[in-house]
């Protein structure tokens, strides 16, 4: 072969790993992108990548060792920045070449550590630059190479398996593993904290470094970091920095992450717009609101952006930094393979794909996923283009919306008057005689048949109590309206969902409840969804308050772990609501199915996790719903499982709208299932918040066990007499679900166990609230996934919800306290330190209402203090349904209805 040949082929072999690894939109601190921000001593510098084709780097800033020693003839592939240096990757050599002012990293070339080594890419921290060798020429196949240069750093490091991408903090660095796309880290450990907190057997899309943390976008796009910027809390208080949290991650999908000294930034999926969160020094200039931008890079205070616009101009904020910057620059690096699945070619409507200069290379773009609120999505993704996204003028709220329906009613009125206008005036004229002929003839009909009718005064008065009755009922029936005219749910007709659901035939029925049944369905946009179909009730009155308190409730309530109601129909008697489908059927069907598989699919983790996301949706009606909503219904058929396995709360039918203080109970004919029903609610009509924890520990023995809560093929039939015993005498083994292997070490599920146990407590005021029931869960699973101690809940916990926690004392607290400690009890004392503030995870509830509504579940822990609470499981006595008549007393005399109303 010859040497021009091989170095092409070479070439090529770098561009297609190449492409691998960026197009995962890893930008960071010191990652490589199209821009990247220095910092240090002089100030941020901002250097970008011309988007002419050139390649050629430019920088602005007050360093004029980096501005005017940037290569501007060397052609560059991407670039990363640390303090008071940038690097960049030689289009040519594919060999870094940095330039600026840092003792411990040589500028220009960085001697090779092989010969001849060539890198695909390259990632800078504060003094040290790392740089992923092509694996191409790597000595041993299934070997990865990073060589890293710079203070405390410089050595040649060998991993077994392909990387996919690496990302360089302040003293340490992260790496993507290619094949299984678990992250892994090294460096100085003292200094940076981050390595040992890595989260195991969990898979990123990306992984992005900042000073003391990483966070990195889950398979299912939400973001989770882990680190130690919680300890910066301290140096807040000396007023130099601003407040925030950085592992308290926005609940939004995005499509990219990068990280800043204390903070981070993200891209989110449906809109592009920027998000940021973490600590920000006063007075820094805010991140861009409602702005769309194709890529991030951070520097330590600075962050920068590409505007997704056709100036591709950057935009920068924080602290410091240059605020104007002359140029446009590349939306992102050029790769050589064409893009993915999940990710579109960027094309440029001036200059084309002329962005990458070598010939058949591209820039490629992750697609968005989803549309912004009140947007539907008009065409997906595709090789060159990006989703579109349309105001859905059904359901309107913006200004934009509002605009933009109008201005396209008017020129559809516009088009259709000046094509049909002709049509148009002989239909009007038409109907207006006939109305006239009609009405003339009933005028004269009328006058025949009242020329002889004389009313008596007491007719008279009944007519005139009717049209006053009349009147009253339609006074009364126009709140009704407007109570169905619900912000965000749609309506529907009649037919429309006929059609989708295929004239509600039986094989689209996917579920039958004791109200309705519910059927798949393909909307005319195609979006599926669940139909559910109320069945004519002869108690009418009942069935429809049903309707309209579950309309009324999921219209205004908003979480990732509930049922999302899209619309609804109430047409002659048909009563349809509209709900997001779950793929995945319900948790029931996977636990009790006939299909033993399905029940084996569900692994520990699996069930454990979500356990831990329905806990966070009743946790929400509970505590950040305005009232409290109490579910009353929570059972394995009621927890659904979407597309991506996540865990969602239905079936608000039952739902009542809780007392403003949670505490006190709110007496109501007891309505639930058998099983799952409180017995303090059954048999006192007392409910509370308390009545769902009951049914929330019979689900979690259900899903510790595999049995259904009654399942009369066993001896001992109800669940909660049949496990409680056995939980108490110490042998979890024999109720755990035989179908799966138990996990090495049972403490995770033990926990569990206990945590169920003390939900199932005869006396609502001796369980705990959903709030520590949450908690104890997820510092449950986050031992069952292998964290390294669950001291630390907060790695496990983000993985798989993908939402906010914090952990005010976890860094302050001494690494060696014992991590077995009983969760439960840990969790009731710590709280408020692992709350989310509301803003975060759900954003229709203020803090203060979140605030309140905790006090007043601690002021009932506070009646607790003396109960059970800090017992053991196993000595509560009183703990067994035996005790139940001595408890609460004997059966109310509304037994018998309550067995009527539900069974
Ligand atoms: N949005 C949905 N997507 C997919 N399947 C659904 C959806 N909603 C309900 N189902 C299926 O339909 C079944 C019946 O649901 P429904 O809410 O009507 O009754 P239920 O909760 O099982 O019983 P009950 O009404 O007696 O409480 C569920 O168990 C589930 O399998």
């Amino acid at each position: 072969m010859s040497s021009k040949k091989h170095k092409f082929l070479t070439q090529i072999a770098i561009l297609v790993f190449i492409f691998g690894s960026v197009t995962m939109g890893v930008l960071s601190l010191g990652s490589m992108s199209s821009i990247a921000v220095s910092y240090g001593e002089n100030g941020p510098v901002f250097c970008g990548l011309s988007s002419d084709g050139s390649h050629s780097v430019t920088c602005f800033g007050a360093d004029a060792s980096i501005v005017y020693g940037a290569p501007f003839r060397l052609p560059l592939l991407g670039l990363t920045a640390g303090d008071g240096f940038v690097c960049g990757l030689l289009l040519e050599t594919n060999q870094p070449y940095c330039w600026g002012s840092n003792i411990y990293v040589k500028m220009g070339v960085p001697q090779p550590m092989e010969e001849g080594a060539q890198y695909s890419e390259i990632s800078a921290g504060d003094d040290h630059l790392c740089a992923l060798r092509v694996p191409g020429k790597m000595p041993h196949r299934g070997i990865s190479s990073i060589d890293c240069w710079g203070y405390n750093m410089t050595a040649s490091h060998a991993f077994a398996g392909g990387i996919e991408s690496i990302s360089a903090g302040s003293v340490f660095n992260c790496g993507l593993f290619a094949r299984n796309k678990t992250a892994f880290c090294w460096g100085d450990e003292t200094g940076s904290g981050v390595i040992g907190l890595t989260p195991k057997n969990v898979r990123f899309r990306s992984i992005s470094a900042g000073g003391f943390h990483v966070c990195g976008v889950l398979e299912n796009a939400q973001v989770i970091c882990w680190g130690r910027s919680l300890e910066m809390r301290q140096t807040s208080s000396s007023g130099i920095l601003g407040q925030g949290d950085v592992n308290m991650v926005p609940m939004d999908p995005m499509v990219a992450v990068v990280g800043g000294r204390f903070h981070s930034c993200g891209i989110k999926s449906d809109d592009h717009h920027v998000v940021c969160w973490g600590f920000t020094l006063r007075n820094s200039v805010p991140p861009p609101k409602q702005t769309k931008v194709y890529e991030i890079a951070a520097g330590d205070y600075f962050t920068c952006g590409v505007l997704a616009e056709n100036s591709l101009r950057p935009i920068c904020w924080g602290t410091g930094g240059p605020w104007s910057i002359p140029m446009a620059v590349s939306p992102g690096i050029c790769a050589s393979t064409p893009c993915g699945p999940g990710y579109y070619e960027y094309t440029h409507p001036g200059l084309g794909s002329k962005i990458c200069k070598p010939a058949n290379s591209r820039v490629c773009l992750p697609c968005s996923v989803g549309c912004p609120d009140g947007n539907y999505q008009s065409t997906p993704c595709n090789a060159t283009s990006d989703r579109g996204c349309e105001f859905d003028c059904s359901s309107c709220v913006s200004g934009d919306c509002l605009t933009f329906c109008a201005d396209q009613k008017k020129s559809k009125t516009r088009k259709l008057f000046s094509l049909q206008m002709p049509i148009f005036v002989a239909e009007i004229v038409f109907a207006v005689v006939l109305v006239s002929a009609v009405s003339v003839v009933a005028f004269l009909y009328v006058r025949y048949k009242l020329r002889n009718c004389r009313c008596s005064k007491t007719e008279l008065r009944v007519v005139k109590n009717r049209a006053y009755s009349f009147h009253k009922e339609s006074v009364k029936i126009q709140p009704d309206m407007e109570e169905l005219k619900i912000r965000r749910a749609q309506t529907f007709t009649y037919e429309e969902l006929e059609k989708a659901t295929g004239g509600f035939c039986e094989e689209s029925q996917v579920g039958k409840g004791s109200f309705s049944c519910v059927f798949k369905g393909i909307l005319k946009d195609g979006t599926v969804v669940a139909v559910k179909r109320a069945i004519k009730a002869s108690d009418v009155k009942k069935s429809s308050k049903e309707f309209h308190t579950e309309l009324d409730l999921l219209s205004r309530l908003n979480h990732a772990h509930l049922l999302n109601l899209l619309g609804y129909c109430e047409e002659g008697g048909e009563r349809l609501l509209v709900y997001e489908f779950m793929a995945h059927g319900s948790l029931y069907q996977y636990l009790h199915g006939k299909d033993p598989r399905q029940k084996e699919q569900l692994d520990w983790v699996r069930r454990v996790t979500i356990a831990v996301q329905a806990a966070r949706g009743i946790e929400y009606l509970h505590g950040y719903a305005c009232p409290p909503v109490i579910h009353r219904d929570i059972k394995s058929s009621n927890i659904l499982i979407d597309e991506e396995h996540n865990a969602r709360v239905a079936d608000f039918g039952l739902s009542l709208l809780g007392p403003a203080d949670s505490s006190s109970p709110l007496s109501e004919l007891p309505a639930g299932t058998l099983g799952y029903l409180d017995p303090e609610y059954y048999r006192l009509h007392y409910l509370t918040t308390k009545s769902d924890v009951y049914s929330f520990g019979v689900l979690l023995l259900e899903i510790l066990s595999g049995r259904k809560a009654i399942d009369m093929q066993y001896e001992e039939g109800n669940i909660v007499e049949w496990a409680v015993p056995l939980i108490k005498s110490g042998d979890i083994s024999a109720m755990l679900d035989p179908v799966l292997k138990p996990p090495t070490d049972l403490e995770a599920l033990k926990k569990i166990a206990a945590i169920a146990c003390k939900c199932v407590r005869m006396r609502g005021k001796d369980r705990p609230s959903m709030d520590k029931v949450t908690t104890a869960l997820e510092r449950a699973l986050a031992l069952l996934m292998g964290s390294p101690c669950n001291e630390q809940p907060i790695l496990p916990t983000e993985v798989v919800l993908g939402s906010s926690r914090m952990n005010k004392k976890a860094s302050q607290r001494s690494s060696n306290q014992s991590c077995s400690e009983n969760d439960l009890a840990d969790a009731e004392d710590q709280r408020t330190e692992y709350r989310a503030p509301s803003w975060i995870t759900f954003p229709s509830v203020t803090s203060s209402q979140r605030r309140k509504s905790s006090a007043s579940e601690a002021d009932m822990d506070a009646n607790m203090k003396n109960n059970s609470e800090g017992k053991n499981v196993g000595d509560s006595g009183r703990d067994g349904l035996t005790s139940l008549e001595e408890e609460i007393g004997p059966a109310s005399p509304h037994e018998d209805l309550f067995l009527q109303h539900n069974f």
